[in-house]
């Protein structure tokens, strides 16, 4: 573990970028890819730490996957010829990987464990162990198989109609996919709309899914087919360097080929809502997907409410959002958000805690904070507490400091932007 010191003085940002491809489509794309029957090339695959934990666990249970940079080659030979694996898997600290993959190995006739981080280790898994539970999973672990390791005997698995009690994209997908291997129908009722990778890439893997707002029933026991797929930029990437053009003075940067799915895509309103000049138009698709190009300027913020409907669309982008707040004129409340309790860390406690250490006014809040801006930011030390996204929330922070900031343990970044340095230091020469 090592830490970074960035500086100021402070620097504007110019020119043009293309970030990684997207978290949530990469994990998708191995997991349809590795259940199909066929070989599936996948491009601008995200290569960070959480991804490459999907690809790892597809291949002990025997699957071919070649990687060649951001490339992958996957060599499916149908859900019937997986293996079982012989040790047991490591989630790491990829909560996507350990939910979505609860689903499959559940409903996969095969003994499977696995295991995360110590991070990833407190994260709540009964969330999908119970409704699997329902389907006649049987899945065993510590504190009633609440948390981390996990053993899954691999049943038989019936189809079920769940009414979900969190609103989850993780634990929606990982009842879709355990469904698709079950027998007969399973619906899943979200409490309101999260984003739709996973019903927008069964479609291009072959799968029939029926949707109907927030509705979605799956027939089980089908076989998706083998699809080539170029994975959009990662918007939640793209988000740090919204923010970085937003509140930086003297910049105007364009990020190119970003995914701009319409239950993603919270960050670009939220921004034009606080005073940006913020643009997104789209160019292109891949198979559903949205894509386009985002141009920011430096802008002059005002404080705005976040809550409700708004917040499954930006979960993760709120770190940045809140380093933004610190920079707006007049009041940001956020509510409704307790989840960031969940995450990688309590986003919530470590988001305030960082930018209070570094001049910030935040008052953290049970299901969010409230922040009083425009404050100047002195610098110092801000603690990643291992996640990824506190990690870069703290270097887009150093930006607007009048002193240096320091980041902890800097390589938890490889998580989901291993590039997030070299692209920073693209922007800012
Ligand atoms: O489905 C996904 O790919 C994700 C869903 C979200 O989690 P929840 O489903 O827990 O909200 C998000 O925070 C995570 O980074 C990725
Ligand atoms: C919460 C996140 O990821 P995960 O749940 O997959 O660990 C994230 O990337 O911000």
């Amino acid at each position: 573990m090592s830490a970074i010191e960035l500086g100021p003085p402070t620097k504007s940002l110019k020119g043009s970028l293309t970030v990684p491809g997207d978290k949530s489509i990469s994990h998708r794309a191995v997991i349809f890819s590795s259940l199909s029957q066929g070989v599936s090339k996948i491009t601008n695959f995200l290569t960070g730490e959480d991804c490459m934990r999907t690809v790892e666990a597809f291949r002990q249970l025997g699957v071919q996957i070649e990687q060649s940079g951001d490339e992958l080659t996957v060599y499916g030979k149908g859900i019937p010829h997986l293996k079982e694996a012989e040790l047991p898997i490591n989630f790491g600290n990829s909560g996507t990987t350990a939910r979505l993959m609860s689903g499959v190995l559940a409903g996969l006739p095969l003994f499977s464990s696995a295991y995360g981080d110590p991070s990833l280790s407190k994260r709540p898994m009964d969330r999908v162990v119970h409704p699997l539970r329902e389907m006649g999973a049987s899945i065993s672990g510590r504190k009633h198989a609440s948390v981390l390791p996990l053993a899954f005997e691999g049943t038989k698995l019936k189809g079920t109609t769940h009414y979900l009690q969190v609103r989850s994209a993780q634990v929606k997908s990982a009842l879709l996919l355990a469904g698709m291997l079950a027998e007969g129908k399973t619906t899943v009722v979200e409490l309101g709309i999260t984003r739709n990778h996973t019903e927008m890439l069964m479609s291009q893997f072959g799968i029939n899914i029926n949707v109907e707002g927030s509705k979605i029933t799956i027939q089980g026991g089908q076989q998706p087919t083998a699809s080539n797929l170029r994975v959009p930029g990662d918007i939640s990437s793209a988000a740090f360097f919204i923010v970085a053009g937003a509140i930086s003075s003297d910049s105007s940067i364009t990020i190119k080929d970003v995914g701009l799915n319409s239950t993603r895509d919270g960050i670009i309103q939220v921004m034009k809502h606080m005073g940006a000049s913020v643009e997104a138009n789209i160019h292109s698709y891949v198979g559903d997907e949205p894509v386009g190009d985002i141009q920011i300027k430096s802008s002059s913020l005002k404080g705005v409410r976040i809550e409700g409907e708004m917040i499954p669309n930006l979960i993760d982008e709120i770190p940045i959002v809140a380093l933004a707040a610190t920079q707006a004129e007049g009041t940001t409340v956020i509510k409704d958000a307790r989840e960031l309790r969940f995450k990688e860390t309590d986003r919530i406690a470590a988001v305030a805690n960082n930018l209070r250490a570094i001049g910030a006014h935040v008052e953290p809040q049970e299901d969010g904070m409230i922040i009083h801006g425009p404050t100047p930011l002195k610098g110092g030390k801000v603690d990643s507490f291992g996640d990824h996204r506190i990690g870069m929330m703290g270097a887009i922070a150093s930006l607007v400091c009048d002193a240096p900031v320091t980041i902890e343990d800097k390589e938890c970044i490889n998580i989901s932007y291993p590039t997030f340095f070299d692209h920073l230091n693209q922007l800012t020469n």
